[in-house]
This record gives structure tokens, C-alpha cells and sequence, in this order.
């Protein structure tokens, strides 16, 4: 057997050889180019941490808390579709990992496991991600299933009117498997022999009319905290402020809807200082290193959220791979913080890191 992995690269590596060739580019694989997917994990690559020394460091605490809810870390789990193309247990096996980790996990509308099936099988703080469909009682069922069961907030989704264009998906012409939740609500057959069928679903579905007013409209249906993902600007943070959100998701879903949108740590610290601490900002995108959970950190971020990392390993390894890869992360940003001299996240400011911008200033 292949020596175990000890990083997320590696878990990479054998979710490829784990998975049939249209699941894994499904998984991997991004709008276009590809552009924004190189830049969110290059773009951390740029920042560097500066660190204190002399610190006693004999006790780090990586704890936080998230709109409230106390985490081992500030490392969340994303939301990500469709966990049984990556294992026969899907989001169980994951929400369980979450559990045993104690960390919170975002579970996507589109996922192959229910609710209520994700609810039951664990104790682990969970937070409903809601894609707002043309069929708006559909989406307004699904929120009120999501509070019956205990998930904690509504993350809704706002950067994807429609599908982006993923190449590799065109080409395998990607299925849609059947999306849990919604079996008997709405038909998910799709009548397409071009491309991908996912896109014609999404394309099917999905409410391009979406805009700032219907946050009104989700709030008025839930009592739950409403956190909007997909916000890349100051202005957009100003006005999700405006219409009342409890929190921001720095978030280009990871690279995979707008290509050559900016990597998100590059814009975070614009959004976070729109926000002046009032509400608070999350980020995903190209998170790979505990280092990375440092700089967005140190660059204003409560937490970060963790996609494709995840689904690697729950591809390579079941409940068990999803574990490895989320206390990978966290023992790596436990040295980190060591390293750093930081005992507690309170202790990682914005003297911590340098970016680019910072550089370029020291040399004008
Ligand atoms: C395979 C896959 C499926 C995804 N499905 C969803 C989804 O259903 N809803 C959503 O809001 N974001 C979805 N995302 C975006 C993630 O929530 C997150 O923004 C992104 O994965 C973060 O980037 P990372 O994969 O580099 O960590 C998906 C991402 C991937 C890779
Ligand atoms: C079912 C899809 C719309 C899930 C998704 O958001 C994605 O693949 O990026």
C-alpha cells in the first residue's frame, strides 16, 4: 500500500485514483479557464506570516465561536453537492466526521442525503445552504425542513443566477443524480443528450431573477440568521449589511461559477473593512494549509470553510478520510499559530501577515 497521505495535495491524489473520471473532474474542475481556481491557492502562496518570537507557546487554543456556536476551530466544512458520488454514505459519513471533530458543518441543498437523514445521524452544529429555485415553495420548504431539524443558520447562496461553465462537465456530459431532498417536490429529470445534464438541471431550476429585495422575503420565513456567500466587493458587502444578514461568505464557490473573478483572499480585507466588525466575515476558496486559515485569519476572517478538501477525503477514505483531512488542517494551524506565537486566535492580527499590497507599499 501507498505510504499515507500527510497532506490535503496527497488526499487529492487518491480521491483521482478513487473515482471514475466524470465525478472526479465534476469535483475538481472549475468554470472556463480555470483561472480563479490556480489564483484562490496561488494567491495565498503571496502572503507571507510574519512571526513573534519568545512567546510562550506551551498552550495553543484554536476554539472559536461562529454566529454564536463554539467550534474546536475556525475551519468549517462548505457546501458542497452531492457527497455520494464521492461515497455510497454521502453527507452522513460527513456531517459524522463533522460531529467527531467537532466542527461545524454547511450542508448543500443539493446534497443526496435528506435533511432529516443528516439531522439524525449526529450532534455536530450544522448550517443549511439554500439555493433559491425558480419553484420558490420549494425553496421555502426546504428552509422551514432545515429549522425543524435543528441546522442553525440559512447560507444562501447568491453567486450562481445560473450554472458557470465547467468544460470538463460539458465533455463527460455529467449526470444528475438524484438530490435527496427534493425527490417528490420537483421533477429532476432532464431531457438533454448535449453537455452537461447538471447544467440544463441548474438551468431548469435555478432563479436568475434572484436579487437584493428577496433577502427580505427569506428573512421573513425563517427565524433563523441569514449569512449571504458569494460577496467579492466592499459595495456588496455595504448593501448585505443594509438588508440585515447576520454574516458574509467571501466566496467565488470556488472558482467555479464567474472565472477571473478574484482569488477571494485578495478581496477579503476589502470586504472585511466595509463590515467593521459588525456582522461576521467567512472565506472559502483555495484553503489547503493550516498556514491559509492563518492569513485569512490575520486578514479579518471569524473562519474559513473548506470545499474540495473535504470531498477528497470522503472520496478517498469514507467518513474516516474526511476526519484525517479536517484534523490535518487543524494540527497544521495549531503549529502555525505556534510558529506565529499565537496562543489563541484572538492573538493573529493583521501585523501577522504581508501581502503583495503591503510590499508594494514599503517600496514607494
Ligand atoms: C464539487 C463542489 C460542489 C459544490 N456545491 C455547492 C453547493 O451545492 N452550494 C454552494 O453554495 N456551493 C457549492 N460549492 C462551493 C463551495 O461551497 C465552496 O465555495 C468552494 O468549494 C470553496 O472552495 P474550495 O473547494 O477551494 O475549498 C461547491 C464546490 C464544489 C467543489
Ligand atoms: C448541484 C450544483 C448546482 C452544485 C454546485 O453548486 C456546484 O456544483 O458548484
Amino acid at each position: 500500500m501507498a505510504a499515507e497521505p500527510v497532506n490535503v495535495k496527497e488526499f487529492e491524489e487518491l480521491a483521482k485514483q478513487a473515482l471514475p473520471k466524470m465525478y472526479y473532474d465534476y469535483f475538481a474542475g472549475a468554470a472556463e479557464d480555470q483561472y480563479t481556481l490556480k489564483e484562490n491557492v496561488e494567491a495565498f502562496k503571496r502572503i507571507t506570516i510574519q512571526p513573534r518570537i519568545l512567546v510562550d507557546v506551551s498552550k495553543i487554543d484554536m476554539s472559536t465561536t461562529i454566529l454564536g456556536y463554539r467550534t474546536s476551530s475556525p475551519i468549517m466544512i462548505a457546501p458542497t453537492g452531492m457527497h455520494k458520488l464521492a461515497h455510497p454514505e454521502g453527507e452522513v459519513a460527513t456531517a459524522k466526521a463533522a460531529a467527531a471533530c467537532d466542527t461545524i458543518m454547511a450542508l448543500s441543498f443539493s446534497s443526496n442525503c435528506t435533511v432529516e437523514e443528516v439531522a439524525s445521524s449526529c450532534n455536530a452544529v450544522r448550517f443549511f445552504q439554500l439555493y433559491v429555485y425558480k419553484r420558490r415553495d420549494v425553496s421555502a420548504l426546504m428552509v422551514q425542513r432545515a429549522e425543524r431539524n435543528g441546522f442553525k443558520a440559512i447560507i444562501v447562496t447568491v453567486d450562481t443566477p445560473r450554472l458557470g461553465r465547467r468544460e470538463a462537465d460539458i465533455k463527460n456530459k455529467m449526470i444528475t443524480p438524484e438530490l435527496a431532498n427534493l425527490k417528490g417536490l420537483i421533477s429532476q429529470e432532464v431531457d438533454s443528450d448535449k453537455g452537461s445534464k447538471l447544467e440544463a438541471y441548474a438551468a431548469a431550476t435555478l432563479d436568475p431573477s434572484l436579487s437584493w429585495k428577496d433577502i427580505a422575503w427569506l428573512k421573513s420565513i425563517t427565524n433563523l440568521p441569514v449569512v449571504v456567500k458569494g460577496v467579492l466587493t466592499s459595495e456588496d458587502a455595504l448593501k448585505a449589511m443594509e438588508v440585515g444578514v447576520a454574516g458574509i461568505v467571501v466566496s467565488n464557490h470556488g472558482a467555479r461559477q464567474l472565472d477571473y473573478s478574484p482569488a477571494t483572499i485578495t478581496v477579503l480585507e476589502e470586504v472585511v473593512d466595509a463590515v467593521q466588525g459588525k456582522i461576521p466575515v467567512l472565506l472559502d476558496g483555495g484553503v489547503r494549509r493550516g498556514t491559509d486559515v492563518f492569513k485569512a485569519l490575520a486578514l479579518g476572517a471569524q473562519a474559513v470553510m473548506i470545499g474540495r478538501p473535504v470531498i477528497y477525503g470522503l472520496a478517498a477514505r469514507g467518513e474516516n478520510g474526511v476526519k484525517t483531512v479536517i484534523n490535518m488542517l487543524k494540527d497544521e494551524f495549531e503549529l502555525t499559530m505556534a510558529l506565529a506565537g499565537c496562543c489563541t486566535v484572538k492573538d493573529i492580527t493583521r501585523r501577522h501577515v504581508k501581502t503583495e499590497h503591503d510590499r508594494h507599499r514599503c517600496r514607494i
